[in-house]
């Protein structure tokens, strides 16, 4: 096995943190949600009032209507959106009330002059800038000009301050009056700067990744100074359908829950989202927090769904107190929940027991003191729809979403009646037994929950909110941009890509980084996905991905290790490592991980599952001489364990239209 350069030690040594950039930006200001508008909005009883607020999502673009701006009430402004290139990487973009743009790209938004609204969220010129991430992989995304409050200020007293704005931003004189031609009261005024952060610096350092922030060249005619502006952010204008497209269902079951985790009477909202794969529930729940951001200061995020984890690596549950947007897919966000516990599967076909214990650890860290969205797993037919119903039980929401296309036979409505009567796959109906035509064969062997005093299966009765999906490939997996594998992959690049330090602009390959070593008998170790024998868990080890927990028992051991677990423990995940080399001499693993050294030290056992590195971190290894460390031509694939390595050379899966 490859030795790595210089050594540390873990967990008791120190690891030179540089200092993180803050993501955090505080407490919402401004914005419709929050704003003077929305506080007496607040302060009107009756829900007239809240419709009519409603109406204003309506107004502003978040239902489709016809027109050229899909903008509903609000008539197209008379001038279109102008961009100018301001200093160099960076635009100044006018947008005139209910006007967008959707595009594909990457750049970080600061909005100079009224309000702009991003994957639901609303940004104001109170506010800081944020980075917004349009990769090809997902929905566009859009900038929309929303209605906000103008305090009655004359035309001229607009102009005025508009145009103190973007010179304070340094936008150079000829730019200025070019924009100023295109003023119009109640229009945004948005500053586009080029982004490039550690991260995405990373990721498409991958040849396989390369090209997902790529903007289509045009050229000819077709090209304009505003799209030649655009690309000198690095953003590049789509057409409007390449962006989220709402139906009536989804805009009414947004209000709704807006409605009630705004209504401080009301408790706080559980939330749950359900639907088929590639339905649209990662969406819906991004632009659900994104607009409850612009009314709360957080709201927490509980993740079930082990294969598309929207803020961990996969094979997690977590959850996850949300107080920053997400304007951008999983991989661009990244970040550490409150609970995690790794699994190490992507499904829990295998195990549904543990997955089971495992949702219910780390719900019980909710202390219901903000709204809760969750999320859930697309597996929804036979085995999966019984499980589903067992987490219903479990999680008791007050709202259910479910999310399928019209036709969609394999769900049943989740109404009340429905979850308190339905078999579970380890918890009863409330007339089982009684009701003989219930289906509950095949369920003598599963432990019955119900009775348990840790299991809620109380359902109190929840409001079901259906909704169906309105844009083209929902709920059709094969029809997908992107294979969820490789959505995988990139979540996982994501992570690796905060070991990236902050102050150089260039990639530090994964294997020139210092590893930290851990001796074995300091950490506890566990294959979860496979039995593997004693003397050849090294071998399953080396070169892995693991999950670095922390259980309550104390790592005694009396050798020089390694400690075997012999069960799999539900416990805390503290983030996550690649084993990156093993000491068989010294016996120390050789860890990397960005996982800061203040939990290190609580680390004390490693669990290994069955989600593997990316196969394009072991080819992409730049810079070595010879063979590539861990990838081989010539290999006696009758190894137990020996394994071809896939070369994914598109991202595409077939053939898309947009
Ligand atoms: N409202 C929408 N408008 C346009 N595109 C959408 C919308 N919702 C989802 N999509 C696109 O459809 C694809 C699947 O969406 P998403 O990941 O949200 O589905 P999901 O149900 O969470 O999938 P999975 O079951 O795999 O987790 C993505 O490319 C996403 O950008």
């Amino acid at each position: 096995m490859p030795r790595p350069p210089a050594l540390r030690r873990f967990p008791a040594a120190r690891r030179a943190q540089p200092p993180r950039k803050r993501l955090g930006r505080g407490r919402r200001q401004g914005g419709p949600g929050s704003g003077p508008a929305a506080r007496k909005w607040r302060e009107r009883p009756g829900r007239d009032a809240w419709r009519e607020y409603a109406a204003s999502f309506v107004r502003a673009g978040l239902l489709q209507a016809p027109g050229p701006a899909g903008g509903g009430e609000a008539a197209p402004a008379a001038r279109g959106l102008a961009a100018v290139e301001a200093t160099e990487g960076a635009a100044v973009l006018l947008l005139p009330r209910a006007q967008k743009l959707t595009f594909t790209g990457k750049c970080r938004l600061t909005c100079l002059y009224g309000a702009v609204r991003v994957f639901g969220f609303t940004i104001t010129q109170e506010q800081p800038p944020y980075d917004l991430f349009s990769p090809q992989t997902h929905s566009a995304l859009t900038i929309e000009a929303v209605i906000y409050e103008t305090l009655e200020k004359s035309k001229k007293e607009m102009r005025i301050s508009a145009r103190a704005m973007l010179r304070a931003h340094h936008v150079p004189r000829a730019a200025r009056i070019k924009l100023m031609k295109n003023f119009a009261p109640l229009c945004s005024v948005v500053l586009l700067d080029g982004l490039d952060t550690s991260v995405t610096r990373f990721i498409l350092n991958h040849p396989e990744f390369s090209h997902i922030f790529r903007v289509k060249r045009q050229r000819g005619p077709c090209f304009t100074p505003e799209d030649a502006a655009l690309a000198s952010t690095g953003i590049g204008k789509r057409d409007p359908e390449s962006g989220l497209i709402f139906s009536e269902s989804s805009v009414s079951a947004i209000e709704e829950l807006i409605q009630a985790c705004c209504e401080e009477d009301d408790g706080c909202p559980v939330i749950l989202v359900c639907g088929p794969k590639s339905i649209g529930k990662s969406t819906f729940n991004r632009y659900l927090i994104n607009l409850l951001l612009n009314h709360l200061p957080c709201v927490e995020y509980l993740e079930c769904d082990l294969g598309q984890t929207e803020f961990t690596p996969p094979g997690c549950v977590s959850l996850i107190n949300v107080s920053e947007p997400c304007l951008g897919p999983p991989f661009t966000h990244q970040r550490m929940p409150r609970k995690m516990v790794y699994y190490g599967e992507a499904s829990c076909d295998q195990d549904t027991e543990r997955y089971i214990d495992t949702v219910k650890y780390v719900f019980n860290s909710y202390k219901k003191e903000v709204p809760l969205v969750i999320n859930t797993m697309g597996w929804v037919k036979g085995v999966g729809l019984l499980l589903l119903i067992d987490i219903i039980r479990l999680l008791s929401p007050s709202h259910i979403v479910q999310i399928s296309v019209e036709d969609f036979k394999d769900m049943p409505r989740f109404t009340p009646e429905y979850i308190n009567l339905a078999a579970g796959l380890h918890t009863k109906g409330k007339l089982q037994g009684k009701c003989k035509s219930m289906d509950v064969s095949g369920m003598e062997d599963w432990k019955q929950y119900e009775g348990e005093s840790d299991f809620q299966t109380s359902t109190t009765g929840h409001k079901l909110l259906c909704v169906q999906p309105k844009f083209p490939g929902a709920g059709n997996a094969g029809e997908a941009r992107v294979h969820s594998s490789i959505l995988r992959d990139v979540a996982m690049l994501g992570y690796l890509g905060q070991l990236q330090p902050l102050e150089t602009k260039s990639v530090l390959p994964l294997h020139s980084l210092v590893p930290y070593q851990v001796p074995f008998n300091a950490v506890a170790l566990r294959v979860i996905h496979t039995d593997v024998a004693p003397t050849h868990i090294m071998y399953s080890v080396n070169a892995s991905w693991v999950g670095l927990c922390r259980i309550l028992d104390e790592v005694r051991c009396q050798t020089d290790g390694p400690v075997l677990l012999t069960q799999t423990p539900v416990c805390d995940c503290l983030g996550f490592g690649i084993i990156r080399g093993i000491d068989m001499e010294r016996r120390l693993y050789h860890i990397l991980t960005p996982v800061p050294t203040e939990n290190l030290r609580l680390v004390n056992c490693l669990l290994l599952g069955n989600i593997t590195i990316p196969d394009c971190v072991f080819t992409n290894q730049q810079g070595t001489e010879g063979e590539i460390p861990y990838v081989t031509s010539e290999y006696n694939y009758d190894i137990s364990g020996a394994g071809k390595l896939k070369m994914k050379k598109h991202l595409k899966r077939r053939e898309h239209s947009r």
